[in-house]
């Protein structure tokens, strides 16, 4: 099993640096649309509708799939022999970072579901919780390239 892990690394990290750039994307535009959502959306200027579809769409298509494939390309790296040391620090910054990652999508999800419900937030919050993912993958990314 140990061999197996070691032979199929780069095409975990492969699958996983793929799924990763998915996700992001869609972290990244999910609250643009909310803020789109909660300004124009509420105030009649564009239809409701197209903006529930196109969160719906991007969240069950494209966002899930990809937090599931991340997370199972990055626990099958975690299992491969001598990637992980976890005296070091990186290991750990790294596991905040995508904890934080998974709950603020999360949030996301419940704050699509808050929209449809007519109960969402203002497009300022929004605003705000889209510098959130970029922090994170700032942390995220510096954590497992510098390996400190
Ligand atoms: C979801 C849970 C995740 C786990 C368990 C995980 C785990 C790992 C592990 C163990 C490695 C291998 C490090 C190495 O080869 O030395 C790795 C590589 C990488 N991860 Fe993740 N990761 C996760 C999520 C993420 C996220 C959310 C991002 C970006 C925002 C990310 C970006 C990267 C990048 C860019 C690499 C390649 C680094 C290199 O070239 O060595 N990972 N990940």
């Amino acid at each position: 099993m140990t061999e197996l892990l070691s032979l199929t690394y780069p095409w975990a990290k492969a699958l996983h640096i793929m799924a990763v750039i998915s996700w992001m994307a869609g972290m990244f535009y999910l609250p643009r649309l909310f803020v789109y959502h909660a300004e124009r959306g509420r105030s009649g200027t564009e239809p409701t509708a197209s903006f529930v579809i196109m969160e719906e769409k991007l969240l069950r298509m494209i966002m899930n799939p990809a937090m599931i494939v991340t997370w199972i390309a990055g626990l099958w790296l975690v299992a491969t022999p001598g990637i992980v040391d976890w005296s070091s620090i990186w290991p750990w910054t790294k596991a905040a970072g995508v904890l934080a990652m998974s709950g603020y999508h999360g949030w996301l999800s419940k704050q699509r579901k808050e929209l449809l419900a007519g109960r969402g937030a203002s497009g300022r919050t929004y605003r705000i919780a889209n510098e959130v993912p970029t922090l994170l993958m700032i942390v995220i990314v510096l954590s497992v390239i510098l390996k400190f």
